[in-house]
């Protein structure tokens, strides 16, 4: 069987609903609809995730929520209305949203997760009536059902692996259809908890290794994945098959098309992935695999940016020989919950560099007054604007000159990074530069391979 996932790029409108149904029933194995909260109908449109979230803190600020949820029932309506619903059946979405702020929540954020959710849990809901409607065996599955448990941050949660016990106990007839909300799971004390923001595709890689799929469809509104981010380079290269590795690193490092906490589901579960478009089924889109069934096409896979990084410089001679500092910066990063994403070193330097959104001002000022106190650098700077630039692809390891090709591409426009980093597995390299450099030496590097 296969579990097939529609972005809410796809679920905009009734006439991609549309689309996105007469996929979903074109093959007899896809048996498993994962949807998204409709997303945005037009470039500078909302997603119904970001109207919620608006919702929830209308309400937590005791404003009046009637016009806000007025709005969002409209975007159901207008779903609904398409296939033909009445006002009738569509009077649930009114009666489940306006009900949410009478609910039992442990804290705020449990209350906005919860709101969040309902995004995805309304389509679901309204794709598997719309479904019905039509005289198919279909039903909606809902997380608690399923038993997709999650720990972790309520708005930010981690699957936990008792999941896969209780989606090994799910049967499906041989015409049977379930569908199924993205972006959230139920917390051991059974309250709703989601993912952070794209967190659907991992709601779809969990279901595909735990209803043992042999293919996991990501369908969106590209060709598929491409070598660059689009919105930075013009008509970029189809990528037509990578491996999860490539990709994770890729996610990770800008290519919002595919959640890179997606990738762990899939591989654990062995699940390839075709990543394809809504609008142009046909097209082959591309294949995620693992590294065995895998024959690279090209030097370079991808270059992806992302620019929500800082970075912490450390300076002190003889830093190489001073046993245990690396570890009493660490304990004071763990005292105040901070997470690190890498920390490049040199003889008598160090640099740590920080997800942004794990920070504010108060915590930057707090963690680099105990590290000046407790480890007394020569130097300590802090880098606001830092991005990271990462160069991707399997082959790369085979071949020489790669990060000199990448060092004269960046010095042709002046760029000198701050940082180059490859990873010990050598499918690799990461570029630190300043913020307002990414972009041009994304254009750099890309042109330096695919030109
Ligand atoms: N390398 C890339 N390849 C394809 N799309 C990319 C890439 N990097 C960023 N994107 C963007 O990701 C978008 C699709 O992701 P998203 O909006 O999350 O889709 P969905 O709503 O289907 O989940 C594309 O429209 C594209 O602008
Ligand atoms: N609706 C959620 C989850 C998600 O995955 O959405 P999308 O498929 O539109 O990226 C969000 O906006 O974050």
């Amino acid at each position: 069987m296969k579990v097939i996932k529609f972005g809410g790029s796809s679920l905009a409108t009734g006439k991609q609903v549309e689309r996105a149904i007469r996929i979903f029933l074109a093959d007899d194995n896809r048996q498993a609809m994962v949807v998204s909260a409709p997303g945005k109908r037009f470039s500078d449109g909302i997603k119904v995730t970001d109207l919620l979230i608006k919702y929830a803190k209308t309400y937590l600020n005791k404003q009046d929520t009637s016009e806000i949820v007025e709005q969002i029932f409209a975007r159901y309506q207008e779903i609904g209305q398409y296939f033909g619903l009445t006002k009738e059946d569509l009077n649930f979405v009114k009666e489940i949203l306006t009900s949410l702020p009478d609910q039992q929540y442990p804290n705020d954020d449990y209350l906005l997760a919860a709101f969040k959710a309902h995004g995805e849990r309304l389509n679901a809901y309204l794709i598997a009536k719309i479904l019905q409607h039509q005289g198919l065996n279909a039903k909606f599955l809902d997380p608690t059902e399923a038993g997709l448990i999650v720990t972790g941050e309520p708005n930010d949660a981690s699957v936990s692996p008792e999941t896969y016990l209780n989606l090994d106990q799910i049967r499906l007839q041989a015409d049977e259809k379930i569908v199924f909300p993205g972006f959230f799971g139920i917390t051991p004390s059974g309250h709703i908890a989601t993912f952070s923001r794209g967190g659907s595709d991992i709601t779809g890689a969990i279901l595909a290794r735990g209803l043992h799929a042999d293919l996991y469809e990501n369908f969106t509104d590209v060709d598929g994945i491409f070598s660059a981010n689009p919105a930075i380079i013009d008509d970029p290269e189809s990528i037509h098959q990578m491996t999860y590795r490539e990709m994770r690193e890729l996610s990770y490092a800008g290519f919002s098309v595919f959640h890179d906490e997606a990738l762990i589901p899939a591989i654990q579960g062995d699940v390839p992935i075709n990543v394809k478009n809504t609008n142009d089924p046909e097209n082959p889109g591309t294949m995620i695999l693992p590294e065995k069934d895998f024959h690279a096409e090209q030097t370079v896979t991808g270059v992806a940016s992302k620019k929500h990084f800082s970075a912490l410089y450390l300076h002190k001679y003889l830093l190489n020989k001073e046993a245990g500092f690396t570890l009493r910066i660490l304990q004071i990063l763990d005292k105040h919950g901070i997470p690190y994403e890498h920390m490049p070193s040199g003889i008598d330097d160090i640099t740590i560099i920080f997800d942004r959104k794990f920070l504010n001002d108060q915590l930057i000022d707090l963690i680099c007054s105990e590290i000046q106190a407790t480890i007394n650098p020569d130097q300590l700077e802090w880098i606001d604007d830092y991005a990271i630039i990462m160069i991707v692809g399997e082959e790369m390891k085979n071949q020489d000159g790669i990060n000199a090709r990448i060092l004269n591409a960046l010095l042709r426009e002046h760029i000198s990074p701050q940082m180059i980093n490859q990873g010990a597995s050598q499918i690799s390299i990461m570029i630190g530069t300043k913020k307002e450099e990414a972009d041009t030496a994304v254009k750099a590097i890309y042109n330096e391979f695919f030109k």
